[in-house]
């Protein structure tokens, strides 16, 4: 069941926060949409926004300063948590494994395979859900993300190639398998088996013909950008494949939200571009 719990008006849209029962996550799901007030009878295209370690939809919804660059372009966002919820669902201490922190995968080992399916959440059940309370949907969808949720932006559009016209991340994890958040996330999730854990490499997904075009911003002061956010490898694979990525390196910008606002403007006229090209 479908229960609505905020209704916001926001620079002319409205933003709501829904809850409903996840049968592939079994438990209990919230979600953030917002919807533009519409300037014409025109359809509108779906873009979604997955979030980072430690965030669930209130992040991006409070502090990702989008709404009226939604609004101005005629999209409707969707933000969805970042893990399965609840008492019942599997968790861990650290911040960087457990709810919170799904990597937006299938997850293939106890016990985190009981609920950790994010993957089939956001390309099944939820985009069926989301699409049906959008009144004038386009059949159009793209995908962004920070962080965690930039890596699973990137992870999506490459696995899904046919379904997103387009994919932006703020500060991605472009190469899970080779740093240390990714190890210890497939690790735990997908266990040893480094072919599976290749499946959700967006190093490895750039290996096909076409892709959606990708951007990129990166802060030069972030300070998980040396360790966990490195793009050599991401771009050289993507050169290689002849695919054209936009990486733009932005001066003393951190790891913050303060960055996403800044640059968001940009990230959903990119969008905005591709959607448009493909009607
Ligand atoms: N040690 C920190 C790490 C958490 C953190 O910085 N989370 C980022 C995403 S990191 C990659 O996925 C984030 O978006 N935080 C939420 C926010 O509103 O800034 C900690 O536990 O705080």
């Amino acid at each position: 069941m479908l229960k609505e719990l905020e209704k916001k008006k926001v620079f002319s849209g409205y933003q709501y926060r829904y809850q409903h029962d996840s049968q592939v996550l079994k438990c209990s799901m919230v979600f953030t949409l917002f919807l533009p007030k519409l300037d014409n009878k025109q359809t509108i295209p779906l873009i979604w926004w997955l979030s980072g370690l430690t965030c669930d939809d209130q992040n991006f919804a409070t502090k990702g300063g989008f709404q009226a660059y939604a609004q101005a372009n005629q999209q409707a966002i969707v933000i969805p948590d970042t893990s399965p919820r609840g008492e019942g669902v599997p968790d861990d201490d650290a911040y960087d494994l457990g709810q919170g922190a799904s990597f937006y995968l299938d997850a293939s080992q106890e016990p985190w395979s009981q609920n950790y399916l994010m993957y089939t959440y956001l390309s099944q059940e939820l985009p069926e859900l989301v699409k049906s309370l959008i009144p004038n949907f386009s059949g159009q969808e793209a995908i962004m993300g920070h962080s965690m949720g930039g890596y699973g932006a990137l992870m999506l559009a490459l696995r899904q190639p046919e379904r997103f016209q387009s994919v932006s991340a703020f500060a991605p994890i472009t190469n899970p398998s080779q740093v240390e958040w990714g190890k210890k996330a497939f690790s735990n999730y997908l266990g040893d088996n480094h072919h599976q854990w290749q499946t959700y490499d967006p190093i490895y997904l750039l290996d096909q013909e076409k892709v959606p075009p990708m951007l990129i911003t990166q802060g030069t002061a972030d300070e998980f950008y040396p360790n966990q956010l490195t793009e050599e490898a991401f771009l050289s694979a993507a050169n290689q494949h002849n695919h054209q990525v936009t990486y733009n390196k932005e001066e003393a910008y951190d790891h913050s939200y303060y960055t996403i606002a800044s640059f968001i403007g940009q990230h959903l006229a990119f969008h905005h571009d591709h959607l448009r090209d493909n009607i």
